[in-house]
């Protein structure tokens, strides 16, 4: 899966608006680039003794509309192109879903699996003085991404309330519960999506209780996403896989031995409920619902017309190549994008936010409560859009999305 091309594809998104909305050149130009872009050295000192000098990024997109947000990458491919795009996408994300955030994106050039747990600590808070001056309750917001997780985030905000004197538990989000994290973040990405999900099959006329599901990516939201299906919808998941490998069961996978075999041997692979399949090959399985969950360009155009189930959720950022979409579309695919589908996490991000600038606990429950209205109050909002103007529904979503960001642009004076 290639992390090249992200920005492209969102800017192809974004330009569509602004064609459809009869907007200059100026204004595409103030809503398609970045407005602030940080590039830095990280050394880090190995348990060998040595320095060793990581690269890491942070991208802030747009902050017409508040702080900016989003989450760290830990990943060996990362780059500054695709965290662009990953801030670009978090923008529209939260302006789609009306939260008083702006899109950030942060990463670091590393395999954490080559890392000792030392190494990662030092890493995490070597990453955070770097970009210390720039990010902060009110400025910029950082949260977990692929290969990062709440252990990460406490690290990350210890690090920053020593910089900044005080306890600063607003400054992360996706925390653990011990340093003020919120209840139900661990898989609001996975249950927000499901929600979507159980919207959008409704009015599609899918039963997802008799439904079969494949899902790419085992990590947080896959693995949470894998093991929410028959809890919250009934439907049965057949088929999953990670970066080293997949398996399948057509009878269906006991997902809470699965993820124990994950604990245990590192993967998915190997498990002895079911048989092997791979990555790729599990995008194009004969079932109803596919969820990528794992990284950009899952489906691309080479293999967009061999996709069979009837709904594809983007569970993951950007999964779905842009010149996949037609192919999809002719075979009568429905595409629910990203910036709906993966909401989830910074909508409880957001709640952790204000729980911690108040000095609140809220329980499981009302986390739960106020995510299900959100996402499902946004798939509507997106799918009446859609309706109306006869486009899709990632069309629909970016509509709304960029109208709520040019709005503030536009009073604030920007444009
Ligand atoms: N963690 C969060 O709250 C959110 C994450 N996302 C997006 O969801 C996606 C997954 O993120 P996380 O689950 O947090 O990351 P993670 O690091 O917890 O898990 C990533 C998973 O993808 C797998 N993977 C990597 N390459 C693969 C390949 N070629 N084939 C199959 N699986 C592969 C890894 O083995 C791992 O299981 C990313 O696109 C991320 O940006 C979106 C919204 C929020
Ligand atoms: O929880 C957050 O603030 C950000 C989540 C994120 O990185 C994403 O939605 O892609």
């Amino acid at each position: 899966m290639s992390t090249t091309g992200l920005l492209e594809t969102i800017i192809r998104h974004v330009c569509t608006c602004v064609a459809d909305l009869g907007l200059d050149a100026e204004t595409e130009a103030a809503l398609t680039m970045p407005m602030r872009e940080l590039h830095v050295s990280i050394p880090v000192r190995m348990d060998s003794g040595k320095i060793r000098v990581f690269e890491g990024f942070r991208v802030q997109f747009n902050d017409a509309r508040g702080p900016t947000k989003g989450g760290i990458r830990y990943h060996p491919d990362e780059s500054l192109e695709s965290i662009r795009g990953l801030a670009a996408i978090m923008t529209w994300k939260c302006a789609l879903l009306g939260l008083p955030l702006g899109g950030a994106k942060g990463g670091v050039v590393c395999n954490p699996k080559e890392l000792s747990e030392a190494e990662l600590e030092r890493l995490s808070r070597a990453y955070i003085r770097a970009v210390s001056r720039f990010i902060g309750p009110d400025e910029d917001i950082p949260a977990p991404d692929v290969y990062t997780n709440a252990r990460v985030m406490a690290w990350m905000m210890d690090e920053y309330s020593r910089i900044a004197g005080r306890n600063a538990f607003g400054a992360i989000t996706g925390k653990p519960l011990s340093v003020w994290g919120s209840e139900g973040r661990v898989d609001a990405t996975a249950r927000g999506g499901w929600y979507v999900v159980e919207e959008a099959a409704k009015d599609a006329g899918i039963d997802l209780a008799r439904a079969t599901v494949a899902v790419q990516g085992f990590g947080n939201v896959g693995s949470h996403a894998a093991r929410l299906a028959s809890i919250l919808t009934g439907a049965k998941v057949v088929a999953v896989s990670d970066s080293q490998g997949g398996v399948m069961n057509r009878e269906g996978l006991d997902i809470n031995r699965l993820i124990e075999h994950k604990h245990a041997t590192g993967g998915v692979a190997g498990f002895p409920g079911g048989r092997k399949v791979s990555s790729a090959d599990l995008l194009t399985l004969d079932v109803d619902l596919l969820i990528p969950a794992a990284l950009e360009n899952a489906v691309t155009q080479e293999n967009a017309g061999e996709v069979r189930a009837g709904i594809v959720a983007e569970f993951a950022n950007g999964p779905v190549a842009v010149a996949a979409e037609s192919a999809l579309e002719e075979n009568g695919v429905l595409l629910l994008p990203d910036i709906l589908c993966n909401g989830g996490g910074v909508v409880v991000s957001y709640f952790e936010m204000v729980q911690n600038a108040t000095l609140d606990h809220w329980d499981e429950a009302e986390v739960d409560r106020r995510l299900r209205k959100q996402m499902k109050d946004t798939y509507h909002s997106v799918h009446e859009k859609a309706l109306i103007s006869g486009t899709s529904l990632r069309r629909a979503a970016y509509s709304i999305a960029v109208t709520n960001t040019l709005d503030a642009m536009r009073t604030r004076g920007w444009v």
